[in-house]
C-alpha cells in the first residue's frame, strides 16, 4: 500500500484510555480494485497474526460494496494454498450491522459475507455470529439486538465484549458507519448493540453495533472509496471530525482510514 503523508493536523482525536493509541493512518491506493486487493492481504495477514498470538481470530465484517469486494479478494487469496496463512476453522465472524430482513433477502450483509468468503473457506457454523433476520424468530429489531448483545457478552465469558481483531467497516457519503447514521439516536447510545429505525439508505430498519462496542475493537478499519465520499472523508478527517459518525469510530490500538484516490482527493 502507498501510504499518505499523513493524516491532516488535528485527525487525532481522543485520547486513548489505556494509552498506546495512535491517530487515524490514511492509505491510498489508486483505484477500488487495488484498494480491495491490498485490504484483503493486509486483512490476511492480521488474521494470520492475531491466530498466532491468541490461537484464534475474529473479524467483524461491514455490508457495502467496497466491504464485499475486500472478502473476495479475501476467497480468492484462500484459494491459493500455497499462500494461505489463516486457519479458517479457528476465525469468529461478526457484523457491525446488519439489515433487519428476512434470511433469504438479497439485501441482508450476511448472505453477502457467504456468497463472497465464508461459503467458500469453511468457518465453523458456531463461529459465525449473524445478527438475527426479521423471520428469525424476532418481531421487533430491539429484540434481535438485545439477543445479538447477549452472544456478544457469552463469547466475552458471560459480560462484555469479546476481542475483535479487526473492525471493518464502510462509510456512507454523509458520513455514516455501520448503521449509524448522522442525527441518529443510535449515535446516543451507549448499547453495544442497537436497532435502527427509519434509515435513510434502504433498507430502513437494522441492527448495528454502537459505538461502544465499534470503539472496543483492536484495530478499526474504514474502506472507503469513490468521489462520492471524498468531502465526508475530508470533515471527518478534518480537525473536529464535525460531528460525523465516521468521526467517532477508533480502534484502541488502530485506526486506518483505507481509500481509493478518488475518496482521498479532497483531503489538504
Ligand atoms: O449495511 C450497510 O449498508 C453498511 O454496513 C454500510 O454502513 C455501508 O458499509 C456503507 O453504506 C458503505 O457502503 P458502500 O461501500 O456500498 O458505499
Amino acid at each position: 500500500m502507498s501510504s499518505h503523508p499523513g493524516p491532516p493536523a488535528g485527525a487525532r482525536r481522543e485520547p486513548a484510555s489505556g494509552g498506546g493509541q495512535e491517530g487515524p493512518s490514511v492509505v491510498i491506493e489508486p483505484d477500488a480494485d487495488r484498494l480491495a486487493r491490498a485490504v484483503a492481504s493486509a486483512l490476511v495477514a492480521r488474521l494470520a497474526a492475531a491466530q498466532a498470538v491468541h490461537g484464534t481470530a475474529s473479524v467483524v465484517l461491514t455490508g457495502g460494496g467496497v466491504g464485499t469486494a475486500v472478502l473476495e479478494r479475501v476467497a480468492a487469496l484462500a484459494a491459493e494454498p500455497e499462500r494461505e496463512v489463516v486457519d479458517w476453522t479457528a476465525v469468529d465472524v461478526w457484523w457491525g450491522d446488519e439489515r433487519f430482513v428476512p434470511a433469504a433477502d438479497a439485501e441482508r450483509n450476511e448472505l453477502g459475507a457467504r456468497r463472497a468468503l465464508l461459503d467458500a473457506v469453511g468457518v465453523p457454523a458456531e463461529r459465525v455470529h449473524a445478527v438475527p433476520a426479521s423471520d428469525a424468530g424476532f418481531a421487533e429489531p430491539e429484540q434481535a439486538a438485545d439477543w445479538y448483545a447477549g452472544q456478544l457478552a457469552a463469547a466475552a465469558g458471560g459480560s462484555g465484549l469479546p476481542r475483535f481483531d479487526v473492525l471493518l467497516l464502510g462509510m456512507g457519503p454523509e458520513g455514516h458507519v455501520a448503521s449509524i447514521f448522522p442525527d441518529s439516536p443510535a449515535a446516543a447510545d451507549d448499547r453495544p448493540v442497537v436497532a435502527v429505525r427509519d434509515c435513510p439508505k434502504p433498507p430502513p430498519t437494522r441492527v448495528s453495533l454502537g459505538f461502544s462496542a465499534i470503539n472496543s475493537a483492536e484495530e478499526v478499519w474504514l474502506l472507503v472509496a469513490g468521489e462520492g465520499k471524498a468531502e465526508a472523508v475530508a470533515t471527518a478527517l478534518g480537525p473536529d471530525g464535525a460531528g460525523l459518525p465516521a468521526a467517532g469510530v477508533h480502534g484502541t490500538r488502530a485506526t486506518r482510514w483505507l481509500l481509493d484516490a478518488a475518496a482521498a482527493s479532497r483531503l489538504g
